[in-house]
């Protein structure tokens, strides 16, 4: 096969069809008739000469061109002698792992598919090379063989699929890899017989012949090529052949000046035989397709048809001018074969190469069967779901035996990651190259992060844990201390017991304990656990309050706080003042949690605490006298003053006092005003005073503004003012206010 081999060139002429006018004037002539021309003679290189087409010249009758080929087949051929004579060895050479490619090339009505295709009682070149692929088969038991095939058509010089719908075939892209031309997506469908290979083309015949009338396309302007891809796996040697049998049914309609692709075909041919350097296979799709074919590495085979009668005479001249051309083209048949045996393949990311960013076509990434691995089994599927098994794949031309993309370089969504040197270069590490470390020291890593933060984790749980014993031993501890000697008692007076029972203890086992004893003793000792028991239960219930309050206040923002630390002063101290101490103390306690920072309030607590604990009546801070006109309305003044001062030196929470808490009781946090919420009948309200420009002031500027305002005030001097104004929660150190006047307001004191 290393042989150079130049395109074998026949030529048949068709037999007259209805209408047509046979007047001779192109015949086919064998020299052992010694005659010029043999219109019924059978067709053949004879050993005589070379058989040749007899044409006369167009513009001058009288002269006669002879076009020798090296099968002539006149008009009484049968297809079965066509192929026999010009077909059938190269059945054998497709099995021999060469590319082989046979084209129709003529006019119009010239015969080429007749020629190829035939029909059912006259089956074509494709029906019966098909068969013989299938039937040689057996020849080669040492092969799996299995089958498909590719149906394109070429249209305008854009590429279609006729193995898809023709609604959906989009134009498919030719395109090259290492110098091989292939068509992108092409679909390709697995035979596993004649039958099957018959449904699939009739199918797709039908496809181009809908399609051409769909678009109103001229079938003669296209050019339609089929694949037959044999593949043959030796399992002894894992070696696969690649063996195509391709044919071009190549349609000129007038001249080849009106189909470019046949131009390009023409100026090919004329370049190849010219012995250029450049070739001009990209002008057309056509012959970039057949690149392989014409002067590639596969065998050709060109038949050429024509039609009779001399109306076709120009034609068929051009035609046999092709032809002669043609025939002079050289190809160098290769075998097609992959080695399949195991080759070392290193990891991609080991290559440290640059993965190319366009991926090679899908065709090209077809997966090599590994040695491991059983060999395809091509499965005889039913026509109706062959759409679904088609794939891309290349076009007739064979597939690159070189740079082959294995399947190990399949798709890859991740970026090429480049390898550090010193990096361990097994397979796994390169997985982490691009952190620099091996998948071990990543492992490691890993294992360090997460055992750090379970341990940090745990610390952090472990510490809440304490903390949260720590106030429950703080707050079990207070509320012994609260309920006095009682509850403390108990646990000092069971520990002291506990300690002087040794001796006791020797004593009771020495002496036995006269019954009725002990009685007093458990039952005053089960009234205790009781009594502890209850208290516990209380104070659990009482935290678990305060946790909700806790949260409750965490979630708040700092100004709502406040204002609702205010609210919850005003509702206690509306209690204190009925005289329900116990809730004023729980409302007080509340008003803590949000505001914890404020002294005052601390202090108002442990007052009512005491008070509560002691049973003695809680004093309320003294009452301011009302105010007259006068007074109010510099008071307004003043507080517009201050809420301008405020605005601009904003109070920290340790400021705040109880006109504020006043202030913002019930305005701010419940959204309304209360008036005499506890209407005692006094002179006396809870209503919203304004914060005295004290509060709010600088301590000296404060002072300054009390006695100024206070000045006049006949009930506080400037000094007892200023505590009015702080000593709300009743301090100690406060002082009374003169009694109210008429229509005072009072201010909201504890
Ligand atoms: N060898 C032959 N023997 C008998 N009839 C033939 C032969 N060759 C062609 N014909 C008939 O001639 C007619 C035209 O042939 P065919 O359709 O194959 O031409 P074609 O080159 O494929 O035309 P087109 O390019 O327009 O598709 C058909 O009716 C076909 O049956």
């Amino acid at each position: 096969m290393a042989n150079a081999h130049k395109v074998r060139i026949i030529a048949r002429l068709r037999p007259r069809i209805d209408g047509e006018v046979d007047d001779g004037a192109i015949q086919v002539c064998h020299p052992t008739d010694n005659t010029a021309a043999s219109s019924n003679s059978f067709s053949s290189t004879s050993a005589a000469g070379t058989s040749y087409i007899s044409v006369p010249n167009p513009r001058d009758p009288t002269e006669v061109f002879k076009y020798p080929f090296s099968s002539c087949y006149d008009q009484a051929s049968t297809q079965e002698e066509v192929f026999e004579q010009d077909v059938l060895p190269l059945m054998d050479v497709v099995y021999t792992g060469v590319t082989v490619t046979i084209f129709a090339y003529g006019v119009t009505s010239s015969g080429k598919t007749h020629t190829m295709q035939g029909t059912k009682a006259q089956p074509g070149v494709i029906p019966r090379a098909v068969e013989t692929l299938f039937n040689k088969r057996s020849e080669y038991p040492q092969y799996q063989t299995s089958f498909s095939v590719s149906y394109m058509e070429i249209y305008k010089d854009e590429v279609y699929d006729l193995l898809v719908n023709r609604e959906n075939a989009s134009k498919l892209p030719v395109r090259e890899c290492d110098g091989m031309v292939f068509v992108a997506n092409l679909s390709s469908i697995p035979i596993a017989n004649e039958l099957e290979f018959d449904a699939v083309y009739t199918e797709a015949t039908k496809n181009r012949s809908v399609g051409a009338t769909n678009l109103n396309r001229a079938s003669s302007r296209s050019h339609a090529v089929l694949t037959i891809e044999v593949k043959m796996l030796d399992p002894a040697r894992n070696t696969r052949l690649f063996k195509m049998t391709g044919n071009d049914a190549t349609r000129m309609q007038e001249s080849s000046a009106i189909n470019k692709s046949l131009s390009v075909l023409g100026k090919v041919v004329h370049a190849l035989n010219s012995g250029h350097s450049r070739i001009p296979y990209r002008e057309s799709k056509l012959t970039r397709i057949l690149q392989d074919a014409l002067g590639g590495s596969s065998l050709g085979l060109l038949i050429c048809n024509l039609a009779p009668g001399v109306k076709f005479r120009t034609d068929t001249v051009n035609t046999l001018k092709f032809a002669a051309q043609t025939k002079k083209i050289e190809n160098k048949p290769v075998v097609n074969e992959q080695d399949n045996r195991p080759v070392v393949k290193p990891h991609f990311a080991a290559l440290n190469v640059q993965r190319p960013v366009q991926q090679p076509a899908k065709a090209l990434l077809l997966p090599e069967v590994q040695p491991t691995a059983p060999a395809p089994v091509v499965e005889s599927l039913p026509i109706a779901n062959t759409k679904a098994t088609r794939r891309g794949r290349p076009s007739l031309v064979p597939r690159p035996r070189v740079s082959r993309v294995s399947s190990a370089f399949q798709p890859m969504t991740a970026p090429l990651m480049q390898i550090p040197e010193g990096i361990p270069t097994s397979q796994s590490a390169m997985a982490f190259s691009g952190l620099g470390l091996s998948e071990e020291e990543i492992n490691d890593r890993i294992s360090k992060a997460v055992e750090a933060e379970v341990a940090r984790r745990l610390e952090e749980r472990e510490r809440a844990r304490i903390k949260e014993e720590e106030e429950r031993a703080a707050a079990e501890q207070a509320a012994r201390e609260a309920s006095g000697s009682g509850s403390g008692t108990p646990s000092r007076k069971r520990s002291t017991r506990s300690k002087s029972r040794s001796p006791r203890k020797e004593e009771a086992q020495a002496q036995p304990i006269p019954p009725g004893v002990l009685t007093p003793l458990l039952k005053r000792h089960k009234d205790m656990d009781n009594e502890l028991q209850s208290r516990l239960q209380e104070l659990e219930k009482k935290y678990e309050r305060g946790d909700k309050e806790a949260k409750l206040v965490a979630a708040l923002s700092p100004v709502s706080r406040k204002k609702t630390g205010r609210a919850y002063v005003a509702l206690a101290r509306a209690h204190s003042e009925k005289g329900d101490l116990q809730v004023a103390l729980d409302l007080y306690r509340k008003a803590e949690s949000y505001v914890p920072d404020n002294i005052k309030l601390k202090e108002r607590i442990i007052e009512i605490e005491w008070a509560v604990k002691n049973e003695r009546p809680f004093v309320p801070s003294p009452k301011r006298a009302k105010k007259t006109k006068a007074e109010r309305k510099q008071e307004r003044r003043e507080n517009q003053e201050r809420e301008q001062e405020e605005k601009e030196n904003p109070l920290s929470d340790d400021q705040m006092d109880v006109d504020e808490v006043a202030t913002s009781l019930f305005q701010g946090a419940f959204g309304a005003e209360i008036t005499n919420a506890v209407d005692d009948g006094s002179s006396e309200e809870i209503a919203t005073v304004p914060r005295s420009k004290s509060a709010s002031a600088s301590p000296n500027k404060r002072r300054r503004a009390e006695v100024e305002s206070d000045g006049s005030s006949e009930q506080a001097t400037p000094a007892k003012r200023a505590k009015t104004k702080v000593v709300v929660y009743g301090s100690d150190d406060e002082e009374p206010l003169a009694a109210p006047t008429k229509k005072g307001k009072r201010k909201l004191l504890a």
